[in-house]
């Protein structure tokens, strides 16, 4: 019989977790070893040998998961949200020049979530105008979403690189909110709906032409594929990985 990698979870009595737990316990290739939730003792991961930790918990509480993770040497595969460039260079020192252990942080494992960044990313160059529309069920703790926020991130760069100033906007008086959030001057705006689970669109537009780039997760079924891909290859990758990118090949 081949090895298994044994595979815990934190948050794995959340929306997420719970929906991982199955995927994982599914799998042939894969052990699932224990669940953490909130109070839980993070000991019981190193206790039953756990490899790889999925974690998708809270903005709040992720540092100190991952802290814990990397000090035991165990993999991490992160979907928590709340990763700002601070956070990510504090995961760098953490793990060191000679990093024991390999941690992937995605905002979104949605496969084609990560292919509508990436095309946002192609298209921002063509487009005079872009906005941001992100639209999640209405318990979710953070606004604007971490995939709007890097997907805002990646068409900014974009648009520096091609030599775009800011989309054309002639407001001079708003209600405050009225034209979302900014960031790298690109407008965010979050919508939060009950009946919703996780959506994105990205409006593009220039002269007599328009382009939407939309995903939908109806299910967060949605999101196990990409994270088993990261938990099967992340011992292989030591070090931090932003974005499920690279273990796709794009
Ligand atoms: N990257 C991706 O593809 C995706 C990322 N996300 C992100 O994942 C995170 C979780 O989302 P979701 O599952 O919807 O949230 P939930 O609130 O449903 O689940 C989070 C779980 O973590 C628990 N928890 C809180 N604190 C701790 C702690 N210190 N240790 C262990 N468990 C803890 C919560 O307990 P309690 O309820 O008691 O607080 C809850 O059971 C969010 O940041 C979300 O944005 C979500 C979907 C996809
Ligand atoms: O909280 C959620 O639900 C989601 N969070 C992630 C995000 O903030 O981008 C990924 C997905 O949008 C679902």
């Amino acid at each position: 019989m081949s090895e298994t990698i044994k595979v815990g979870v934190l948050g794995s009595n959340g929306k997420v977790g719970q929906a991982i737990v199955a995927a994982v316990s599914d799998a042939d290739d894969l052990t699932y070893t224990v669940g953490v939730d909130r109070g839980d003792a993070l000991t019981s991961f190193v206790d039953a040998g756990t490899e790889v930790v999925v974690d998708f918990t809270h903005p709040d509480v992720v540092m100190d998961n991952l802290k814990f993770l990397i000090d035991n040497g165990i993999h991490a595969v992160v979907g928590t949200t709340g990763f700002t460039e601070e956070r990510l260079e504090q995961v760098r020192t953490w793990l060191g020049d000679q990093p024991r252990s390999g941690v992937l942080i995605a905002p979104n494992f949605a496969i084609g979530a990560v292919l509508s960044m990436r095309f946002a990313q192609q298209a921002a160059r063509f487009y005079e105008s872009v906005e941001v529309i992100e639209l999640h069920h209405p318990h979710k703790a953070d606004a604007p979403s971490g995939t709007a926020f890097r997907t805002a991130q990646l068409i900014a760069d974009a648009r520096e690189d091609a030599g775009l100033g800011p989309s054309p906007d002639a407001t001079t008086s708003e209600l405050e909110g009225a034209r979302g959030a900014t960031v790298g001057g690109v407008h965010v705006h979050s919508v939060r709906l009950a009946g919703l689970i996780a959506h994105q669109e990205v409006l593009l537009g220039t002269s007599g032409e328009t382009l939407t780039i939309r995903h939908d997760s109806m299910d967060r079924a949605s999101f196990a594929p990409g994270v088993l891909l990261g938990v099967r290859q992340i011992a292989t990758r030591p070090g931090l990985t932003v974005g499920l990118d690279d273990f796709l090949d794009l």
